[in-house]
């Protein structure tokens, strides 16, 4: 197993110079201060459509919900129902194998309920809310491309994004999902894409942010917005927390016409984003997908007692020596922490990733397509980095400091999300805890209070057991 995890460690390793010092001693402040305490230590926060791309790159595939589907409208003479095959959607032929070749054998939940309504006609504006990963891009890319009319040779549905990255992720869907249909053309609407003057666009589908948008069809006059039949706002929660979009997004609104198709897609409800839908979305049908709480049922906690930072990387040294199934994620207080440990760990010829703010989205991308791929087992990061981040694949996580708040009590919530797994999981996991102060015992004991649940304590050495436990998990 150690040779697979360093087989990799060559091109980690290059990622990981570029990061760190060569000095590897111990930082002295990994229960210091918070990470959003300050300093030249502080991750700096990750913006939430920087959040969103990356939690499309490291996921594996849809995320299940067992929640119930809650569907408002408020015309009663609206129909409703749900498939519970594509087949059933009565697709084009082409656009069906596209489908099943990508491997979507049935609807997500919130497309068993979305694709009815959004390939209806009279065509419904629907506005839909369900946790990222649960299929709402496939859905609307796939109304959008059974809509387009491939004898009229201009622009008909249009797609804004909150940034270029976005964009390029849900064209890459769309290219995807038409591969056996060449007829429909795709257009992206992003910086670095340039069109002469006096052009007409012919695409049928365009898919783009906000400002390109709004030049190419109000200033330049492109392509007709009144002759758009669909409209998708989506990310439509990070579009509202970047500045301007909302406005551009309104200036594109008004001039569609009465008739097209409106369709809003966020990952959250919160008030702001309600007010935003209900303002682009006439008489919607309103789909949401309610989150599965997360929670600590099938997972093993374990805590270790070490004496000083240097028993805690010999602590994680023995736990990457014995574990030989899934992947695991190490989370460290600071960046510091964080690259003092890849640096150790890598010099000890293991092969880790680091996720961290130093680096460039493009590194970062290339870090979480890396993990997700296998090609390193474990992924040590802070929590500033990492939150709202699942990795659904990871089968043991480390606090090598536990997640804490500004007053230095158990930040519960942050332990919660890092630890914890939805239903949608079925197994076990299993959870580390690395305490080597009197403060982050009592950090904890309130954690344990919290959860009601006890954390048994683990010897480090006892490989036999860590095997055992890691086995289980
Ligand atoms: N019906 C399906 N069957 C199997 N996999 C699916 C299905 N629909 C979507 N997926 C896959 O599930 C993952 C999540 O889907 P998708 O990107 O559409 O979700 P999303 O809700 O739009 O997420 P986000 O909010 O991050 O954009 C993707 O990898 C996608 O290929």
């Amino acid at each position: 197993m150690a040779s697979n995890w360093a087989k990799s460690a060559e091109e980690q390793e290059k990622l990981v110079k570029k990061l760190t010092t060569t000095d590897i001693t111990p930082p002295n402040d990994s229960e210091g201060t918070p990470a959003s305490g300050g300093g030249d230590d502080e991750e700096k926060p990750v913006s939430p459509a920087e959040r969103s791309l990356l939690q499309k790159i490291i996921r594996k595939g849809l995320v299940e919900n067992k929640n119930d589907i809650e569907i408002q409208r408020k015309d009663p003479t609206s129909p409703l129902y749900s498939v519970k095959s594509f087949e059933a959607l009565h697709l084009k032929p082409n656009l069906l194998k596209g489908v099943f070749q990508m491997g979507f054998n049935a609807p997500s939940k919130i497309q068993e309920s979305a694709l009815p309504l959004l390939l209806a006609d009279p065509p419904q504006n629907m506005i839909a809310q369900s946790q990222s990963g649960t299929g709402k891009t496939a859905a609307f890319v796939l109304a959008m491309l059974s809509r387009v009319d491939v004898n009229k040779n201009y622009t008909q549905a249009l797609c804004l994004s909150p940034t270029y990255e976005l964009a390029i992720q849900t064209g890459e869907v769309a290219a995807k999902m038409a591969q056996f249909c060449p007829e429909i053309k795709i257009r992206y609407a992003v910086r670095g894409e340039e069109v002469p003057r006096g052009t007409k666009l012919t695409e049928h589908i365009i898919i783009g942010t906000p400002g390109k948008v709004v030049d190419w069809a109000i200033k330049f006059r492109f392509f007709d917005l009144s002759k758009i039949s669909v409209f998708v706002l989506d990310e439509a929660d990070v579009m509202i927390a970047t500045q301007g979009h909302q406005d551009q997004s309104f200036r594109i609104h008004k001039a569609l016409s009465r008739s097209c198709q409106m369709m809003f897609f966020s990952a959250t409800y919160e008030h702001d984003v309600m007010e935003f839908a209900e303002a682009i979305v006439t008489n919607p049908v309103v789909i949401r997908l309610k989150r599965e709480e997360e929670s600590l049922d099938n997972i093993k906690q374990y805590y270790v007692q070490c004496k000083h930072q240097d028993e805690k990387y010999q602590a994680i040294a023995n736990i990457y020596g014995v574990v030989t199934i899934g992947q695991a994620m190490i989370f460290c207080h600071t960046r510091k922490t964080a690259q003092w440990l890849v640096e150790r760990m890598t010099k000890d010829g293991h092969a880790v990733a680091l996720l961290s703010g130093d680096l460039t989205v493009e590194q970062r991308i290339a870090v979480l397509d890396r993990f997700r791929e296998g090609k390193e087992k474990v992924l040590i990061t802070t929590n500033v980095l990492s939150r709202g981040i699942d990795v659904e694949q990871v089968t043991i996580v480390v606090n090598f400091d536990l997640p804490i708040d500004l007053q230095r009590r158990a930040d519960c919530e942050t332990y919660l999300h890092r630890i914890g797994r939805t239903g949608r999981f079925g197994k076990a996991g299993l959870a580390i805890n690395l305490i080597d102060s009197p403060e982050s015992m009592e950090v904890l004991k309130q954690i344990e209070h919290h959860f009601g649940r006890k954390i048994n304590l683990l010897d480090a050495d006892d490989v036999d057991e860590i095997e055992k436990i890691a086995a289980d998990a």
